[in-house]
């Protein structure tokens, strides 16, 4: 029997081992984790005992000697400029503005790609899930030291033409990666608490009892795909970008990007990313493109602070622009037109040495800025070179900051706080915007941060996007591994069907609810905002900006949100429920009406996602809460200092739910007179 068969991708359980049906293939301990300790349990990788194995990093080699890329190069490559001598050609620079949004209204007309995918589906039962697959499987007998038997397939090895294939790709694919125990964990004694098998993960999680008797709580994850600590980089980029990168030449945008706590591997999983599926694009372009016009241009930024900088022209401070049209310009970017392995590998190489590192208690070399990596592939016409080449579509590759915590600093400092604060800012607008585009929600919320502004063009039209959530296997990160799978869990299990009218309505029937209770939370604080959680205001912003009024703007300087589209809705609601000035005519009447109700859902809905943002920015306040508690014990932390400020943004955020209640209660009220005037046209 197998413990989690028919449990569908995106599904996540919690179980007490105590409870635990316990499965052929699984072994189990039914009180403590030292079952991980067995030689002979497949997960346990490693020879000797604990605090005696042996991190083996970058030893491993991934490519099998073809690699032109040698990763081992890159790592520790963070704050070291790595000199070669081939400079890019002037004249392969296209400089100025990289307009982003472009592909929407310059599309070319859709033609053919090779495809991937008949030698993926070939494999789909030895991989697990694919693209597109939801079914889950579960392979007997202990797991092997890969993940899957991954193929070896290859972009050029497929040759067959399928125009259907690539509409099998789902929106989104979320994939985990585990690390091995780093020397770190192993000296400090910790244990591996991570079982996988095929695209199945469990977290047991030792916790203890009122009567402090230990106990392991099993928590249970099906996702897309698993990869443990042996899957090597290459396999990564088989299981994640290999498959997306011929659907690039047919107009799509697709977006990769790690998630993970600070030193989970996000950017030595993401490094080789790039490098890999450029030479691909290449393959592609010299062979099944050939003489057709194809040009790839490579582009590197990173948004720290939330400001813009050119990774690959000395980190020159870049703006976002964003016309009329809504089209998002980074002006300023270099964007480079590359035709070789060599030179992308020297850009690469070259942006990831001018990348913004910092030193977190985590990871000695962290990444404190998202790096946008950005392949472009345009198309020419042949004979006329007057004329710039044409977007064709788009690869983005995004290292995202570590979500820092108070409790992994070693140096809890203002600086510090702020880019915590901004990081995890930009995650919780990306969740968001990937749920609200899988929905196929009218309104996604890009405003939410500067990175979902920036990728707002590879999130609209015809848009793919990998996840790739990296964990540590460390029993002393399992909170924040937990935090990573959910996180990862929510994007995909609830980014599946949206959410039903009756659904939203329930949930706002629950908002009243629950803002008391944050409120009642709050209550307790003090009304003392003083100095606020340094939230600084990018000037840029307002200077360049000619849009039409945010969704959702920062209304002072305390990182505040309101909502102010919805208060012109409101007015112009408000208006309509004149209606009732109007000729008798029902038809007319239930019209105006149903555009009332559509106005009242999507402000319900607004509201909806407006008391979410609330409560898990709460949530985030009351872990740093927790963590103050951890770090009293270390010396040379400004406690009060911080405690002030924590106070001071549970003041504000306080007074964001008071906003927001009040908006529910006038939202409702005008629910009521709709309900009463449809009533009445019946
Ligand atoms: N799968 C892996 N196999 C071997 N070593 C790994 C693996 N993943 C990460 N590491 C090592 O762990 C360390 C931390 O990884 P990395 O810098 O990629 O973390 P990160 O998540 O990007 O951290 P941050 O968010 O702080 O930048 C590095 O020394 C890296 O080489």
């Amino acid at each position: 029997m197998n413990v989690v068969r028919g449990q569908r991708s995106g599904t996540s359980t919690t179980v007490h081992d105590d409870e635990m049906q316990h499965s052929d293939n699984f072994v189990h301990s039914s009180s403590n984790v030292r079952w991980l300790q067995s030689p002979d349990f497949g997960y346990y990788k490693g020879g000797g005992g604990q605090g005696t194995r042996v991190y083996r990093n970058s030893q491993r080699s991934d490519s099998g000697g073809s690699e032109v890329f040698d990763e081992s190069m890159m790592l520790g490559a963070l704050g070291q400029r790595i000199n070669r001598d081939g400079q890019v050609s002037p004249n392969e620079l296209s400089p100025g503005l990289l307009d982003l949004h472009s592909f929407d209204t310059e599309l070319l007309s859709e033609m053919e790609a090779p495809s991937t995918f008949n030698a993926l589906s070939m494999d789909q039962f030895a991989r697990g899930t694919s693209f597109g697959d939801p079914e889950t499987y579960f392979g007997y007998g202990k797991q092997s030291g890969r993940a899957r038997e991954l193929p070896d397939i290859n972009v050029m090895k497929s040759s067959t033409t399928d125009k259907d294939k690539p509409n099998n790709v789902a929106k989104i694919k979320v994939v985990v990666r585990k690390r091995p125990l780093n020397k770190k964990e192993l000296t400090k004694n910790e244990e591996d608490i991570i079982q996988t098998q095929s695209n199945y993960l469990a977290v047991h999680e030792t916790k203890l009892k009122v009567d402090l008797t230990e106990y392991v709580e099993k928590h249970e994850f099906v996702f897309d795909a698993v990869l443990n600590e042996e899957v090597s980089n290459d396999e990564v980029y088989q299981e994640t970008v290999e498959p997306i990168v011929p659907i690039i030449f047919q107009q799509t945008k697709a977006t990769c990007f790690a998630y993970g706590q600070t030193g989970s591997g996000k950017t030595y999983t993401m490094k080789p990313l790039p490098l890999k599926a450029s030479r691909d694009i290449l393959r592609l372009m010299n062979h099944t493109y050939r003489n057709q016009g194809f040009q790839l241009f490579v582009s590197f930024f990173e948004i720290y602070g939330g400001k813009l900088f050119d990774l690959l022209n000395e980190r020159k401070k870049l703006f976002m622009r964003e016309d009329g049209k809504k089209q998002v310009c980074i002006v300023g970017l270099d964007e480079y037109r590359v035709s070789d392995v060599e030179t992308i590998k020297e850009l690469i190489e070259k942006g990831n040495a001018t990348r913004s590192t910092g030193t977190t208690g985590a990871n000695e070399e962290s990444s404190r800025s998202h790096a946008i990596l950005q392949l472009a592939i345009k198309r020419s016409v042949i004979g006329n070179n007057s004329k710039p080449p044409k977007p064709v579509g788009k690869l983005s590759f995004i290292d995202l900051a570590g979500s820092e915590r108070g409790a992994d600093t070693t140096d809890n400092d203002k600086q510090t706080r702020t880019e915590g604060a901004e990081i995890n800012k930009s995650l919780l607008a990306l969740k968001e915007c990937i749920r609200a585009l899988d929905n196929d929600q009218n309104h996604i919320p890009f405003r939410g941060s500067k990175l979902t502004e920036v990728l707002r063009d590879s999130f609209v039209g015809n848009s793919r996007t990998v996840m790739i959530s990296c964990i540590s296997p460390s029993s002393g990160s399992s909170e924040h591994t937990l935090n990573t799978l959910r996180y990862a869990d929510r994007v995909k299990s609830l980014s599946k069907g949206g959410i039903s009218k009756k659904d939203v309505l329930s949930s706002t029937l629950n908002l009243k609810e629950s803002t008391s209770m944050a409120l009642a939370a709050t209550s307790t604080i003090e009304d003392d905002v003083g100095e606020t959680w340094d939230e600084n205001k990018d000037d840029d912003d307002e200077e360049y900006y000619e849009e039409a009024k945010p969704t959702w703007q920062k209304s002072n300087k305390n990182d505040m949100y309101s909502y102010s589209n919805s208060e012109n809705n409101l007015k112009k609601s408000n208006g309509q429920m004149k209606l009732k000035e109007l000729p008798p005519k029902s038809d007319a009447r239930v019209a105006n009406s149903d555009t009332d109700l559509d106005a009242l859902l999507k402000e319900e809905e607004d509201l909806v996602n407006a008391h979410r943002r609330q409560v898990e920015e709460m949530m985030d306040i009351v872990r740093e809460e927790m963590n103050l508690l951890v770090v009293a014990d270390q010396p040379g932390n400004q406690l009060d200092d911080y405690i002030t400020k924590l106070n001071a943004i549970l003041s504000q955020k306080a007074a964001g739910i008071v906003q927001l209640q009040n908006r529910l209660a006038q939202f409702q009220r005008r629910l009521k007179e709709h309900n009463v005037l449809i009533s009445s046209s019946r």
